[in-house]
């Protein structure tokens, strides 16, 4: 028997962003519901086709999606909010409605997937009662066999990483009227012919798994498998280790999936030392799907043999480490990469590509030359000037001589505090202004050569003088520029630094529709010019009030790109962190009083085993106060974060000693005021007091009260007024008429602060 390979997903967006441009038609009105299905359709099963003719054995269905497959299965399983449970659960209007909300009702959370840039939404328990909707996976299934005649792999996420990830008190219960659920879904599918089910359950690499977790998922797995038959089940895991390895490899299926990638080498020491039970599969992910660079095959090649000496060949399956969701489609059409560059990615459809050529290799013992002349790409960008520079190693030599710490915090808001007079309760906006269509329009035209670019830097100013106007009408007290000329926070940089590239094509889903396209880090990392002062400088030379400089900080640059794999992660965050000092330093010697560095990836990138937070902690801090430590103590150093879930690592945010931190908190309900309450925080502090994912303009006793909460336990004087987050994504009547309301709130509430300040 022969090994065979498998898939866990694939990138729904489409080679050119069809999938994208699909779904915003219809949002627009352009496709009727009968033509966006139909789209759709020939969407999913192009790419199905794509990974038969790629070899792929098992090929996943239910992977695709017209939104997010958390939100797909909570709603085949009765799963709505509460809200909109008097809708029709099967309609598409419906479904819309709790992925972006609707003009009554607000959209369901979203949170990020694990330690990921993909944006799930957030399931809400509330007092329902699980039922099947519909059976999605079998259409899914009949469909691929039926048009294709493939016999699909379902994949569904198990109940207790679904029930883990939702909101809501009932779990338990919850968990158990699902599994009956589970079972019927299944069992339709095994009726109609599928071999293999893949049931997804990454709770199992995290810190919250233990013997309790493992007892209960011993115990529903065994009420599956003893209530199916004629299909084998196979257990997913992914991201990391599973430490209860022993559990996992017992649990009552036929088949189990380990990540062999992210996993720091415990995988192959638990098979090596506890061995793999004779009766299961062992899935195993042997290519990495969470970065872009070809595998070394032959390395893969010895990893795999190293496996079967715990594993029969006829119980291994081989795989990417993870779905492919979190890599581009192809690198195919990349035409502006430096060859060598070039040569050596590896996409969605190229790392399906080695998965076949391993396969057969291994079946087949073809020659081992293939494996050598694939791997020499690698090889060669290793070797080239692009990715070794000099000048960036030496510095890396002296890393120490760059200073992490500034004056005593008291001090330096002692000086800043003179050099702006700011009245109580300050207000600002986090960075961005929308980014209209027509901005996008105008940057096009530019990149396509149609605009010049003096003509593009004059509309962009122009932007920015309109925005300055704005914010001076509107009474804001700390202004910025509005970020206009940039795609993306992170992208705009990944444009500026030399050792980045940015593809043309090489995008990958953040939420629903919205992509990013993440720089790739190939090379040692250097700035070589200023890539934000002009625009800064100009912006300032406006007004009199303080411009913010606006930058995209080291730990963010680092977790939303795609990083080289022959240094080791922190190597690469300290050479960003150098990048990011010379512009900082750059932007104060252009007389910049106040630099904001955003972090919002600081606390998605915590490593899922929280024995790995202490490194992670430990490099991302000293990274972020080495760009930063630079400057004088009355220079006012902010920084912004996003997405809450905050209250792990609060003493870390604390020791990044920035003179001011915004955190987005509106939508965590007030539940990060409460880790205020027990924790005191002496800086600067903005918690967003309004939602900026909603074009909804809020209310102004709204905002009062959010204001009025936050100074419940935090000192009025430290007390920043500004939105969740930056507002690119917004209209512009709407971000006015909301910062309109903003700073009345702030002004209202000024009095009563300055009579609790005095006291
Ligand atoms: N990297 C990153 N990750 C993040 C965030 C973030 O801001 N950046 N924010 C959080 C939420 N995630 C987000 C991710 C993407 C977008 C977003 O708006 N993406 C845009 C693309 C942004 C971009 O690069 N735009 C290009 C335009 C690319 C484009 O589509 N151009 C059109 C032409 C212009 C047009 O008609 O729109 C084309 O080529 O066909 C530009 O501005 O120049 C989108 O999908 O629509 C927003 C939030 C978390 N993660
Ligand atoms: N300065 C950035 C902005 O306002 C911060 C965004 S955090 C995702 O868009
Ligand atoms: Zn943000």
């Amino acid at each position: 028997m022969s090994i065979k390979n498998s898939n866990l997903g694939y990138p729904r967006i489409g080679e050119k962003r069809e999938w994208k441009k699909t779904l915003e038609s219809f949002w627009k009105g352009d496709l009727t519901e009968q033509q966006f299905e139909q789209k759709m359709k020939e969407i999913r099963l192009s790419h199905l086709q794509k990974q038969l003719d790629k070899g792929i054995d098992l090929i996943p269905i239910g992977d695709f999606t017209y939104y997010d497959h958390i939100l797909d299965t909570a709603i085949m399983f009765g799963l709505l909010p509460e809200r909109f449970r008097t809708q029709d659960a099967n309609s598409l209007q419906t479904y819309f409605n709790i992925a972006r909300g609707s003009s009554e009702q607000v959209a369901a959370e979203m949170t990020k997937w694990f330690n990921t840039n993909y944006h799930y939404i957030v399931p809400e328990l509330g007092q329902a009662e699980p039922r099947l909707t519909e059976n999605r996976l079998l259409h899914l299934y009949l469909e691929a066999k039926e048009e294709l005649g493939i016999n699909g792999k379902p994949v569904i996420v198990g109940p207790l990483t679904l029930v883990a990830l939702s909101k809501g008190e009932n779990k338990d219960q919850v968990i158990q009227k699902l599994i009956p659920l589970y079972v019927q879904v299944l069992q339709e599918l095994a009726d109609a012919g599928a071999e293999w089910i893949q049931i997804d359950e990454p709770v199992f690499v995290t810190s919250n798994a233990n013997g309790a977790l493992f007892s209960k998922a011993k115990e529903i797995y065994g009420t599956i498998r003893r209530e199916m038959e004629n299909t084998k089940l196979l257990i997913q895991t992914y991201f990391e280790s599973v430490e209860q390895y022993e559990d996992l490899v017992s649990l009552p299926v036929d088949g189990i999936g380990l990540d062999f990638v992210h996993d720091s080498g415990v995988s192959l020491r638990k098979l090596k030392t506890a061995g793999f039970p004779k009766d299961k599969v062992l899935a195993a992910g042997v290519i990495d799907g969470r970065n872009v660079w070809k595998a070394s095959l032959q390395k893969t090649v010895k990893l795999v043999h190293t496996i079967l000496e715990a594993v029969d060949r006829d119980r291994l399956i081989l795989q990417p480490s993870c779905s492919l969701i979190h890599v581009p489609v192809t690198a195919e059409n990349e035409q502006q990469l430096d060859p060598l560059v070039k040569d050596a990615l590896s996409f969605a459809d190229e790392k399906l590509y080695e998965l076949s050529v391993l396969t057969n290799f291994i079946n087949f013992e073809t020659e081992a030359e293939v494996l050598k002349e694939y791997d020499s790409a690698t090889d060669q960008l290793s070797s080239s000037k692009l990715r070794n520079q000099s000048a960036v190693q030496d510095a890396m030599n002296q890393l120490d001589s760059f200073s992490t710490e500034r004056a005593e915090a008291g001090l330096r808001r002692k000086q800043q505090n003179k050099r702006f007079s700011l009245p109580l309760l300050p207000t600002t906006t986090i960075g961005s202004f929308p980014q209209t269509k027509e901005v996008r329009a105008q940057r096009l035209k530019w990149k396509k050569g149609e605009l010049t670019e003096k003509q593009y830097s004059i509309y962009i100013e122009e932007e920015i003088r309109k925005w300055i106007e704005i914010q001076e009408n509107l009474e804001l007290d700390v202004l910025v520029h509005g970020e206009f000329e940039r795609t993306d926070m992170v992208e705009f940089f990944g444009e500026k630094l030399s050792g980045i590239a940015i593809t043309t094509f090489g995008w990958v889903q953040s939420y629903g529709s919205r992509c990013v396209r993440p720089p790739v880090i190939y090379g040692d990392v250097l700035l070589e010019e200023p890539m934000t002062v002009k625009e800064t400088v100009f912006a300032q030379s406006l007004s009199e009030k303080p411009v913010k400089g606006m930058l995209t900080g080291p730990v963010t640059i680092l977790n939303w790109s795609f990083v080289r794999n022959d240094l080791p992660k922190s190597s690469v965050l300290n050479q960003l962190s150098l990048c990011i000092r010379k512009e900082v330093e750059a932007l104060e010697q252009a007389g910049i009083a106040m630099i904001q560095v955003d972090e919002p990836a600081l606390r998605e990138g915590l490593p899922l085993k929280s024995e790995k937070w202490d490194k992670y902690i430990k490099d991302t801090v000293t990274a972020f106060k080495r760009s930063t430590a630079s400057v004088q103590p009355d220079t006012q150093i902010h920084t912004h974060m996003c997405y809450s879930n905050f209250e792990d690592i609060i003493e870390a945010i604390d020791a990044l000693d920035a003179d001011v931190i915004s955190i987005e908190t509106s939508r965590s309900h007030g539940e990060l005021i409460h880790s205020f309450e027990k924790y005191s925080y002496e800086k600067g502090i903005g918690l967003g007091i309004y939602d900026i994912h909603s074009p909804r303009v809020p209310a102004e006793k709204e905002l009062v009260m959010n204001i009025k909460r936050a100074l419940q336990v935090l000192d009025p004087e430290l007390f920043w007024v500004n939105p969740d987050c930056g507002l690119k994504t917004r209209g512009v009547t709407e971000t006015i008429a909301a910062l309109k309301v903003m700073v009345s709130a702030a002004k209202s509430c000024r009095e009563k602060a300055s009579e609790a300040a005095t006291v």
